[in-house]
């Protein structure tokens, strides 16, 4: 997390006469009002405090050193930077970005550094491109390219916010970028107000992006990752100025360039506040109120280092708008970024960071659970080469046994009758001899695979019965295609293993089973790895998830606020047109003010029926055909002028009743005269108020028209967002469905696992009592092989 890093800059008074008349007091990086306007008394400690604050005797040099420079230096090694400069007009927004002739600005400095710091590097090659555009009249217009107007932001997971169809050219050298600004500022709006003579009408971003990536080492040492590509983007932004329509005289395109101004720069402030009250009360930030706010999103409150430079004026009349760049920029500094290197892993040094995080996931699987399962192996594989070992003991003790017996009963004829009844007897009572489980001769079916002699048969260990094994088609699989036949378990008569397998095929049975166990080893690693793999992609869907969450409630909170936003718009206008009748209406009780008030009444019925209509358009009512109410404007005058002559017509017939009625009558016509002049006069002054409430009902009209023209933009975001919201509802939905298979995939994955397991346990059981029972039985032969020698020997001897 990182501050916004916030400078005040005085400028240098415009009249010589000012210099010791400033109102602002720069000490050290504070800066105070230590005189009020005159008249007025002076407000309790009016300071502030801000990382520099730069007097009117500082150069553009300075600024740039203590403000800019690290930023920019930044800006090469990867991270975002953002650097702007807002203040009121003719404050020296665009003295301290591009400066002049022998005080070059902070663009043509940062350009000058970034070039001197690329070319030194020694470790990293640079790719750069430049943009430059403007924010005029609340549209995006590419300086580079003058054809290349009203250009639309877009959003993108990959490029994040960005203008698209903008020009960016790739530079190789300072010269090249300066002339191509050069040529920029060509195309830039700029005006004559009578606050500045070349006045900037628009907001302009100076863009550059820089790419970098090591130079290749040709080494392959995983540990360094020097192939990650970093991309950053500096914004350098010179604001158009806060203005006050009174004191700029502005009227026609100016006041329409004004009003823009003014309306941007308050969603910025707004924009601000919001960020300035802490992560947890700001709730939804107005970023998409306007281009300009939405272009600036990284740099407030995002992931970029940012510094604002606000420009004051040191003049008297400019006390209160320097107020509030101050008080601006008090909030500005309260503002914390989240910044961080850019990187974009290529194929290569993703290859690389994988091969580090597959080594390191080994490493922790090897000292906890893997390394437990190896030993258990290891031990499992060392019991069976025991029993093995065992077996073959056995064996070779019962060959050498049973060629002593058939040397001695060749020596001494066959068995006698008795003899030969006893062992068939104890034969029987076995089953077959030696107990062990052979095959049919004919089908040879079971084990094929895995006998290295057919007259010598392997056996596989069978599970007892298929209810041990969780999953017979695993059990099939596990058995890597040894396919029992059941039928042919069956015990043979007696059948003696005629040789003893030799030791070279016990090694090789061993191989066998420890390759087996080896594969099965892989394939359990396997299925860990593709569990690990879902538990990521599961992962990464739930945090797009939750974005789109995110942009989804934005929206909404945006679809809801617009139609209060609209009304309190139109509220605002209202009241300041009214604010402006009240006083150009001094005298409450003439005719004009009673044009007024009624202009003001019509005025009020405009608004009212407007703001209906808008509120019932944004409800997506159908307005209704209201019937046509004729309101008159003014006061009948031909009325009060008629009844006036019918008095003077009455009084003339009585008067020449009278016997002095020429006197009276001489009275009356000049009393007739006289008011006929003051009619007149009236009449005069009268007409000219209405030349000027004309005009005045004129800019009314044009208000109301900005005003119309703004309520069919709101509609038209209304509309795009509602069509944005459905998208990514749809786009949610999706996720979602894709999650649920995805979990569905893991949990058969999980039990496919878990059958594997268990049927591997199994398997190793069902090894184990086989080599028991194997065992056991060799053990129950020879002592029959050593009872009947002994009865045989008894039966010599007899
Ligand atoms: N620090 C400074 N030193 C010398 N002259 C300055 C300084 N700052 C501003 N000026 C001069 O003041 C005038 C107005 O400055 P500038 O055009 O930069 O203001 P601005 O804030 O960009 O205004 P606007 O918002 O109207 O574009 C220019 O003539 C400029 O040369």
């Amino acid at each position: 997390m990182e501050k916004i890093r916030v400078a005040v800059r005085v400028r240098p008074p415009v009249t010589p006469s000012d210099l010791n008349g400033s109102h602002w007091k720069v000490d050290d990086n504070c800066i105070s009002l230590h005189r009020s306007l005159a008249g007025t008394p002076l407000p309790p400690a009016l300071s502030y405090t801000f990382d520099h604050v730069f007097d009117q005797d500082c150069s553009n040099s300075s600024v740039y050193d203590l403000l800019t420079k690290d930023i920019i230096h930044a800006v090469v090694e990867g991270f975002n930077g953002t650097a702007f400069a807002y203040g009121q007009t003719s404050s020296g927004k665009t003295f301290t970005m591009n400066g002049s002739e022998n005080d070059p600005g902070i663009i043509h400095r940062a350009v000058k550094d970034i070039f001197a710091k690329t070319n030194a590097s020694t470790n990293r090659e640079f790719l750069i491109r430049v943009s430059y555009m403007e924010i005029y009249n609340e549209e995006i217009n590419d300086l580079f390219v003058v054809e290349n107007q009203k250009l639309q932001i877009h959003e993108s997971l990959e490029r994040g916010i960005f203008v698209a169809g903008l020009r960016e050219e790739i530079v190789n050298s300072a010269e090249q970028v300066l002339k191509l600004i050069k040529m920029g500022e060509v195309n830039r709006h700029f005006g004559e107000t009578n606050m500045n003579a070349r006045s900037s009408r628009s907001h302009t971003i100076f863009r550059m992006v820089i790419e970098s990536k090591g130079k290749d080492s040709g080494s392959n040492d995983y540990s360094t990752l020097d192939d990650a590509i970093h991309v950053s983007v500096l914004n350098l932004v010179d604001l158009a100025g806060s203005e006050r329509i009174a004191k700029t005289g502005a009227g026609g395109v100016r006041l329409k360039e004004g009003k823009h101004i003014n309306k941007s720069l308050m969603i910025l402030g707004n924009v601000i506040n919001k960020l300035s009250d802490g992560a947890k009360q700001r709730g939804h930030i107005p970023y998409r109120d306007s281009k300009l706010t939405r272009i600036l999103q990284p740099a407030l409150g995002g992931n970029a280092k940012t510094s604002i430079i606000c420009t004051v004026a040191p003049e008297e009349v400019h006390i209160e708008e320097t107020k509030g760049t101050l008080q601006f920029a008090s909030r500005a500094k309260r503002i914390t970024n989240c910044v961080q290197v850019n990187e974009i892993l290529t194929d290569a040094a993703l290859l690389k960071r994988q091969k580090l995080e597959i080594e390191e996931l080994r490493m922790k699987l090897e000292g906890s659970h893997a390394g437990i399962l190896e030993q258990e192996i290891l031990k499992l594989r060392n019991d069976m080469l025991k029993y093995e070992l065992e077996r073959e003991k056995l064996a070779m003790e019962l060959e050498r046994k049973s060629h002593k017996e058939r040397t001695s009963y060749q020596g001494s004829g066959s068995l006698t009758q008795s003899n030969k009844g006893t062992v068939d007897s104890f034969s029987t009572q076995h089953g077959d001899t030696f107990s062990t489980p052979t095959f049919k001769p004919a089908p040879h079916a079971f084990v094929a695979k895995r006998s290295f002699h057919s007259d010598t048969p392997e056996y596989s260990p069978l599970p007892y019965e298929f209810g041990d094994v969780a999953d017979e088609d695993m059990w099939f699989k596990m058995n890597n295609g040894f396919i029992a036949d059941l039928d042919s378990i069956c015990m043979t008569p007696a059948k003696q293993i005629s040789s003893i397998p030799s030791i070279d095929k016990t090694l090789d049975c061993h191989i066998g089973n420890y390759e087996e166990v080896q594969n099965l080893k892989r394939q359990l690693q396997e299925a860990i790895d593709e569990k690990i793999k879902f538990e990521e992609q599961q992962k990464e869907l739930l945090k797009l998830n939750n974005h789109l969450m995110e942009e989804i409630s934005k929206l909404q909170k945006e679809a809801q606020e617009l139609p209060q936003r609209l009304r309190e718009s139109c509220r605002a206008t209202n009241e300041e047109i009214f604010s402006g009748f009240q006083s150009f209406v001094a005298d409450d009780k003439s005719t004009t003010t009673k044009l007024f008030s009624r202009t003001r009444e019509l005025v009020m019925f405009l608004m009212s029926t407007f703001e209906a209509n808008v509120s019932m358009a944004l409800n997506g009512l159908k307005h209704k055909d209201e019937e046509n109410k004729s309101i008159s404007l003014m006061p009948s005058r031909q009325d009060k002028d008629e009844k006036r002559i019918w008095q003077c017509n009455n009084k003339y017939k009585d008067c020449t009743q009278d016997a002095s009625w020429k006197t009276e009558l001489s009275g009356e016509i000049r009393l007739i005269k006289e008011q006929c002049q003051t009619l007149e006069q009236e009449l005069d002054t009268n007409n000219k108020l209405l030349e000027s409430s004309k005009a005045r009902v004129h800019n009314l009209e044009r208000e109301s028209q900005f005003l119309l023209e703004e309520k069919e933009d709101l509609l038209l975001t209304v509309s795009d967002s509602s069509k944005r919201l459905a998208s990514l509802c749809q786009q949610n939905e999706k996720i979602l469905q894709d999650l649920a298979s995805e979990i569905q995939r893991r949990k058969h994955l999980e039990e496919e696992i878990r059958h594997f397991s268990i049927a591997f346990a199994s398997r190793q059981r069902s090894l184990m009592s086989f080599h028991c029972d194997f065992k056991s039985k060799l053990e129950d032969n020879l002592k029959f092989k050593v009872h009947s020698s002994v009865l045989e020997g008894g039966a010599f001897s007899n």
